[in-house]
């Protein structure tokens, strides 16, 4: 396993995984934030018991193993998932903690319909009601925030009360409409724990071909936070 050396086990095992299946995928993708990126990851590929196993393993261990940590979501009572890619995450994650430990046995799960259903129960929200719960958001991948954006005002608009952040990727990269991180604006927007599985580097640890790992750190480059001197030039040039 290219990665096991320089990194935790269940992450070294994901992103082995990832390369294998091709969840990892190079090429031209033109991303939610319209970025042109060299590289994507497509979690729609989780899509065996035995890769859904691998990552269910991981996001428990994130969330598990870390507590000590403050960037570590701990107490919540609903897993959401936005649509579409963060469903099935979000049931996944929310029965493995019930199968690993009986303290998670009564959370509950629920997601959003991209489109709102006018018959049958209708409404915008399926599973387990948000009003007054303390609600984690689970999805597969940040890039520019615009996501936990929406997932958050879903949330409140329902009452919820977001408790953190946990994502299976973090490609590292800025804002859209900023200079910071967008993982950093959002813990420093909603004032609420998030993380990630893997990040980027990690990532790049995992890759050897040596021209893609040179075209991610590349692009991870173009679309990284701003240092505080690069804010300030930017700032001056204005
Ligand atoms: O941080 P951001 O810039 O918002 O980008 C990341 C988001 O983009 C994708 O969602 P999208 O709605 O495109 O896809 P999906 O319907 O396949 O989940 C991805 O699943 C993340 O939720
Ligand atoms: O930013 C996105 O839209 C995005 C990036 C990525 O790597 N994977 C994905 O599903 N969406």
């Amino acid at each position: 396993m290219a990665s096991a050396q320089q990194l935790p086990q269940h992450k070294a095992e994901l992103i082995d995984l990832c390369i294998r299946s091709q969840i990892l995928k190079f090429g031209t993708f033109t991303l939610k934030s319209g970025r042109v990126s060299p590289y994507f990851f497509n979690a729609g590929l989780f899509n065996t018991a035995r890769s859904l196993t691998c990552l269910a393993d991981a996001f428990a261990q994130t969330l598990l193993t870390q507590q000590h940590d403050a960037t570590i979501p701990a107490d919540f009572d609903v897993i959401f998932g936005p649509a579409y890619k963060g469903i099935p995450l979000a049931t996944l994650v929310c029965s493995r903690l019930g199968s690993l430990d009986n303290r998670f046995l009564d959370i509950g799960y629920a997601f959003n319909r991209k489109e709102k259903k006018d018959h049958g129960e209708g409404g915008g929200i399926v599973g387990y009601q948000l009003k007054g719960k303390r609600v984690l958001i689970v999805d597969d991948v940040i890039t520019a925030g615009t996501a936990m954006r929406e997932a958050t005002e879903i949330i409140k608009a329902e009452g919820g009360i977001l408790a953190g952040i946990v994502v299976c990727l973090d490609r590292q990269e800025r804002t859209t409409d900023g200079e910071n991180s967008a993982v950093e604006n959002c813990r420093a927007e909603y004032g609420v724990p998030v993380t990630a599985i893997i990040t980027l580097e990690d990532l790049i640890v995992g890759v050897s071909d040596e021209e893609l790992k040179e075209q991610m750190r590349e692009y991870g480059k173009r679309y990284a936070p701003l240092s505080k001197q690069q804010q300030q030039q930017q700032q001056q040039q204005q």
